[in-house]
């Protein structure tokens, strides 16, 4: 009896276990076939599928061929490029570059997703009428905000917190903070110096990206708590360490990473370092909460003011889930104010090395605006940073790396209730996963004249001119409400590392040196021509982190 009762609960288990694995995969079948004829019926009507599309297969080819002759561990990036690039190819009953192109990965990913690829498209979804960030994205960052940061915020929670947070992030505040970022890039550039060779030779070889990296970290820490961590100095710090470790399952929702999340390991490893966070960050919030806190100016300082300011009582003191959610914005700002912005560090360098006229015209500007003693120009700018303002071909040159080598994007939510409307063509988003493509719209040669070369006087030239960029398509920090809140500290801190390197070191890109360090024997990988690229996924890293000498000029 016993036996036959509990063989009875196996077979009703095994049951249960077959029919529900019968009905996902129903589901997920059904979800595939109503992609499908939904592709098939856009494709009648003209909408721009690209061109092969399979009905078994969807656009998984297609994404296959654009993968060829890059190498394994190129960006994404270069291959959204080769779509739009390309567009005759994959378009061929078009005459022009689709403002939009759709594409079906399923079952690789469950929704749509639709590339929007022109300053006209991107601007109807950011600012026009901006439509909501995908879930994708909260969802990826929850294992480091659990969820209460800007990114993961609904509209209206989040136009409380920008509303608290802008103030730190503004230029006039940024701007009264200079003396803090001009000592950090002073101890990056002093590293720096001490890689260079002796007699006016190139030093050893080092990567450029990890000094960039432990750069940015020490700034965004100090701007947003006066939190000094020296990374610079003292790196690897346990706050960045495990900042990183926390990164590591930033992942967008795939069954892997879904399954991943339930795993012992990942809970344990997300408990710790999120303690490790919490106990490095906690006591500075609280000593920001004193009412004799020295400084006023960081982000947080000003956050806690304009909380005050909007209960209407200068001594209400913040409780314990604005405290919560101040952790949260500041592991955020951490995540998302280091790699970027170091990244970008990078590719200027780079860039202005390549254009030796560039440098010329860079060099000339610092000599004009900030003297030609290149000894004072720390001192210089940390009495008058507003002279930032005034390097005005130093900041086209940052904007111009942006347009070559854009790091960002946004992912919004298509529905019934968002169009796009392009040369009276109505393009529905309902059920995909909306994206920006600034990486596409920068080199669209129909949009940037001479569109490969690297030319900062495009952000110079008046109205009218040729080179003059059209409206909305220099999009690198996004635009609309949830733009980067960080775009001018990501300014001021590229100027300052131009205005006080490039007239003290000369640097070489040295890929080729770095190849033989390591014993490599194979061809060297290239995209374009280009041996640095950027390499890897989320928003990746410069290959090889830059391999670099530098010599005192
Ligand atoms: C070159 C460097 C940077 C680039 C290219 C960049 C790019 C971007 C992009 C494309 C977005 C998405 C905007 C959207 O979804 O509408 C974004 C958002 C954001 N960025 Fe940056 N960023 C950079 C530096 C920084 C820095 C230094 C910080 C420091 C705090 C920062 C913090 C943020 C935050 C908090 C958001 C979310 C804003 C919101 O939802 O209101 N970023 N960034």
């Amino acid at each position: 009896m016993q036996l036959y009762f509990s063989s009875g609960i196996v077979s009703l288990v095994g049951l249960s276990v077959v029919l529900i694995v019968v009905i996902w995969l129903a589901q997920l079948i059904g979800r595939g076939l109503f992609i499908r004829f939904k592709f098939l019926a856009m494709r009648s009507r003209g909408l721009p599928v690209p061109e092969p599309y399979s009905f078994l297969y969807g656009h998984i080819p297609l994404m296959k061929s654009l993968k060829e002759g890059l190498p394994k561990d190129a960006h994404d990036t270069y291959v959204h490029r080769k779509l739009t690039m390309n567009w005759p190819k994959y378009f061929p009953h078009r005459k022009s570059c689709p403002p939009v192109i759709y594409l079906d990965l399923w079952p690789l990913t469950s929704q749509p997703f639709i590339y929007a690829t022109s300053p006209e498209a991107c601007f109807q979804l950011t600012q026009q009428t901006a439509q909501p960030r995908h879930s994708m994205f909260s969802w990826a960052l929850f294992p480091v905000t659990g969820g209460k940061d800007l990114i993961s915020m609904d509209i209206p929670t989040h136009r409380i917190w920008r509303s608290r947070l802008n103030p730190g992030f503004s230029l006039k505040n940024l701007l009264s903070q200079t003396p803090i970022l001009i000592e950090e890039v002073g101890i990056f550039v002093q590293q720096l110096k001490e890689q260079a060779g002796t007699d006016g030779n190139f030093g050893d070889l080092f990567q450029l990206f990890d000094r960039t990296v432990a750069l940015t970290f020490d700034i965004i820490t100090r701007v947003s708590l006066d939190l000094r961590v020296r990374e610079q100095t003292q790196g690897p710090t346990p706050i960045l360490k495990a900042l990183r470790a926390l990164i590591r399952h930033v992942k967008g929702p795939t069954i892997w990473s879904e399954l991943e999340r339930w795993t012992p390991s990942y809970r344990r490893d997300v408990a710790l370092n999120t303690k490790i966070l919490r106990d490095s960050l906690l006591p500075q919030i609280k000593s920001r909460l004193q009412p004799d806190a020295s400084s006023e100016k960081t982000v947080i300082d000003l956050a806690v003011k304009e909380y005050k300011t909007e209960s209407g009582n200068e001594n209400q003191q913040p409780n314990p889930d604005f405290v919560d959610m101040v952790i949260s914005q500041l592991k955020l700002f951490m995540l998302a104010g280091h790699d970027t912005t170091a990244q970008a560090i990078c590719w200027v360098l780079y860039e202005i090395t390549k254009s030796p006229e560039v440098l010329r015209q860079l060099r000339a500007e610092h000599d004009e605006v900030l003297g030609s003693d290149v000894q004072l120009a720390a001192q210089i700018l940390s009495a008058e940073p507003h002279k930032l303002n005034s390097l005005r071909y130093t900041t086209a040159v940052v904007k111009e790396s942006l347009r070559l080598h854009p790091l960002g994007s946004t992912h919004r939510r298509g529905s019934r209730g968002f169009s796009f409307v392009c040369d009276g063509t109505t393009y529905p988003s309902d059920g995909a996963v909306i994206w920006t493509s600034p990486t596409a719209i920068h080199l669209r040669a129909d949009l940037w004249p001479r569109v490969a070369e690297f030319l900062p006087e495009r952000f110079l030239v008046a109205e009218g001119h040729a080179l003059r960029p059209a409206r909305n398509a220099w999009r690198p920090f996004e635009l609309g409400n949830t733009r980067c809140i960080g775009e001018e500290l990501a300014m001021i801190e590229m100027k300052l590392v131009l205005a006080l390197t490039m007239r003290e070191l000369d640097f070489c890109f040295d890929w080729e040196g770095w190849n033989v360090l390591q014993g490599r024997t194979t061809p060297p990988d290239s995209v374009g021509g280009e041996h640095i690229y950027r390499v890897g996924g989320g928003i990746g890293s410069v290959k090889d982190k830059l391999p670099t000498r530098v010599k005192l000029r």
